[in-house]
Formats: C-alpha cells, structure tokens, sequence
C-alpha cells in the first residue's frame, strides 16, 4: 500500500513536472516568435531594388544619353569627352557639409579587382572626390569571399554612412576569382556597378609572386621545398603545366582545386589570376555591359586624370577630380593625390615595388613562356571589345 501510494505521488508530481515544463516552453516559444520581428534583419536578396533605392543607383536613366556603340564601350572611352561628364555645380565638390540626414548602405559600387593591377591606387583616387565613401582605413572587406557567413549586417556595420548623392564604394580583388563571390554579389547587390582593372598579366605575375615573397611564410617554405629561387624558375615549373591541361581540368583547377587545400595548388593563382577574360565572361553573363567599366593597370599608373574622367561619368558623379589633383613623386616613380580636403595622399612603401623603374627584372625566356600561356585569354578579351597595349601574339598558334 505504502508502496502504491509512494509511486502514485511519484508520477503525479512527475506529470504536473512534465505539464508545467511543456506549458512553459510552448510560452517561450510564442514570447519569441512575437519578439522576432522586433529583431533587425536586413534582407539579403536585391538589396538595392528594395528600401534602398538610391540616387545614383545604377542601370537608373543616363543624364547624358550615349550612342548604343557607345554603351557597348566597356573602357568608359566616351567619358573621355568632357561634353559627356558632369560640370559641379557650387559648391558640389566641397567636404560634405555637416548636419545631413546619413544611412548605412551597401555598396552600390564595386571593385572586383585584379590585384596586384593598382586597385589601391584607384581606390586612392576615387576617395580624392567628396561624393565617394569608403570603409574606414580603405580596408578590403572581403564580404562576399571570406566574410559571407558573417552576413549582412556585419558587411553593413563597416561600411560607411551615406548622404543621399553620395556613392559607397567598397573593393576586394578576390571577388573576380572567387568561385563563388559571383553568385552572392548577384544575389544581394544585382543592379551595382563594377569596376575592374586589369594589367599586362605577366607583370601582374611577377608583382603577385613578389607580394607572396614577401608576405607569406608558407610560400616561401614552398619555394624552398621546391628549389624554386626566383620567378624565372617559378614559371618555367608551373607554366607549361598549365599550358597542356584540357579544357574539363583547367575549369576544375580555376573553379575547385585552386581554393580546395587538400590539392595544394593555391600558389598556382599567382598565373591563373592573369585569365581575365575566363573570369570577366562569367560576370558579363550575371549582369549588363553597361554595369561595368574596364581600367588597365597601366592608365592608371601613367594616366589618372583620364582614369577619373572615366569613373565619375561612369558613377554620374560630377567632375571634382581633375588633372589638378595629381602630382607626380619623382622619388616614389608614381602619382600621389590631393584629396578634397587639400591633404596629398601617396601609397606606403609595399606599393610600387616591382613596377617602379623599366629595367626588366626577368628573364626573355620567361616572358615568351608567359606570352604562350596567356595568349588565348587575351585573344578572348579583344573579342569581349577590350583593346589593351600588351605586347602578345595576336594569331591563333
Ligand atoms: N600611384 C601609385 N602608387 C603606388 N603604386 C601604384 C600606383 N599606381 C599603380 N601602382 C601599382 O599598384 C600595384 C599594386 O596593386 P594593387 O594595389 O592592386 O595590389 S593589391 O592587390 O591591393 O595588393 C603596385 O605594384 P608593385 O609595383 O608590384 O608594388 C604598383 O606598381
């Protein structure tokens, strides 16, 4: 009996245990369904086409109605006439006056690279003008690479706010390699603009496998491992390996194996980077023509008031930035920029490292190997309607 009625208090307490947890659960469950849309999220799919429509967003009516060849023109060559760009109007190019309602956008403008081609200069060049706005401290943000799984609001929260007639410009150079960089980007930010540069491949190489010197520990075990003492025998061990692939296994290597570290082949982007027009096909077939403009390395080094011309009538934003605002530093071999604000601006010692000066730094027998491999590509980029001055075989082999 006692036995009984210990066992039946047992499970009564036990079930009024288990109603009262059951009860109290399915009240925390409805406490945060109800709060949840209390929570910020920011929508991640077409970004621009939702709340944030801004002024200069992209693809909206042109202010000066080009020709259709002319917006064909992936180089921006039509804003090489001053007819076609924007006179400021008062006092348009000064600091952004203080006290203007500002918000959090994303990127309506994107540099997709390719490093090592003078990004960071553009990127120096682009904030001399008061209408476009970076990370703080130019910082490659590397949002939809690296930094995807952060989400949205983690991109968001490092970009700078904006007034209603400026641009956000945001630039990571491994967004044009990056398998899958180019999917995100037209998922969140569909109607941005791009801007690409692109160099004498074989110089961006050379640049690229310096910067690897220099910076990582890793490749330099590799070289070491490997016996590789300089670019010259760097190329003469990897080139010609990836001359004779296929078809099937290069796009294994340039979609898969490149990132995947079990291959090891990470070392082999310091060539593949030079494929420009493999990568910029697949951009042109996720977007418009018109959503991209095409600098080289090259303009931008030797020619920035041209380049600026070209980027502020591709951005719609007046002509701020002119001749005016460059100097050459005969000692550095580069331009420096004055910005808005009166202050000269000159890239740190890693930049112009290998380009400074024109002595050839390697060998003829490793530019011809290099002129082979990159020849098909840069035969695809003049069908794309990029001219370049690249020295390269212009026949088929
Ligand atoms: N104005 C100015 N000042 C300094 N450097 C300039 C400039 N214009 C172009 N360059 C060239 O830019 C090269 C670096 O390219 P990136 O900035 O794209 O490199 S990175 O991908 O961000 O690491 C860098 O390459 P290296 O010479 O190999 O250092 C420079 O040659």
């Amino acid at each position: 009996m006692k036995k009984r009625l210990t066992s039946g208090w047992i499970s009564s307490h036990m079930h009024r245990k288990i109603v009262t947890l059951f009860v109290s659960s399915i009240a925390l469950v409805l406490i945060l369904f109800c709060l949840a849309p209390l929570e910020k999220r920011t929508p991640i799919k077409n970004y621009h086409t939702r709340d944030n429509i801004y002024p200069h967003q992209p693809n909206r009516e042109y202010l000066f109605y080009p020709a259709n060849e002319e917006l064909d023109d992936l180089q921006g060559r039509r804003f090489l006439k001053v007819k076609n760009l924007r006179t400021p109007k008062d006092d348009e190019c000064q600091a952004d006056p203080d006290g203007r309602e500002k918000r959090k956008l994303l990127p309506n403008v994107i540099g997709l690279g390719a490093k090592k081609c003078g990004t960071t200069a553009l990127h120096y060049y682009m904030t001399a003008h008061p209408k476009v706005k970076v990370s703080p401290d130019h910082e490659e943000l590397a949002f939809f690479d690296k930094k995807w799984e952060n989400g949205i609001d983690w991109y968001l929260d490092r970009l700078p706010e904006v007034a209603e007639d400026e641009i956000v410009f945001e630039k990571t150079p491994k967004y044009f390699v990056y398998p899958p960089a180019l999917d995100r980007i037209a998922e969140t930010v569909p109607n941005a603009k791009f801007i690409l540069v692109i160099c004498n491949p074989i110089d961006r190489a050379f640049s690229d496998f310096n910067h690897k010197v220099r910076k990582s520990s890793g490749f330099r075990n590799f070289l070491a491992q490997n016996q590789i003492q300089n670019f010259d025998d760097f190329v003469m061990r990897t080139s010609t390996r990836l001359r004779i692939l296929k078809e099937k296994k290069m796009t294994a290597l340039l979609e898969n194996d490149l990132y995947n570290s079990t291959t090891n082949n990470g070392h082999l982007s310091i060539l593949t980077v030079g494929f420009y027009s493999y990568y910029l096909q697949k951009f042109i077939a996720k977007f418009s023509r018109q959503q991209f403009l095409i600098l080289t390395g090259e303009e931008i080094r030797h020619s920035p008031r041209e380049v600026m011309d070209k980027v502020q009538g591709f951005m719609d934003l007046p002509r701020c930035v002119t001749g005016d605002n460059f100097v050459f530093n005969s000692t550095k071999g580069f331009y420096c920029v004055v910005n808005y604000k009166g202050e000269e601006v000159c890239l740190d010692s890693s930049k112009g490292t290998s380009r400074k000066g024109e002595e050839q730094k390697y060998l003829i027998e490793t530019a011809e190997e290099l002129a082979n491999l990159y020849g098909p590509y840069n035969r695809e980029l003049s069908k794309l309607g990029i001219n370049v001055s690249w020295p390269f075989p212009t026949e088929e082999p």
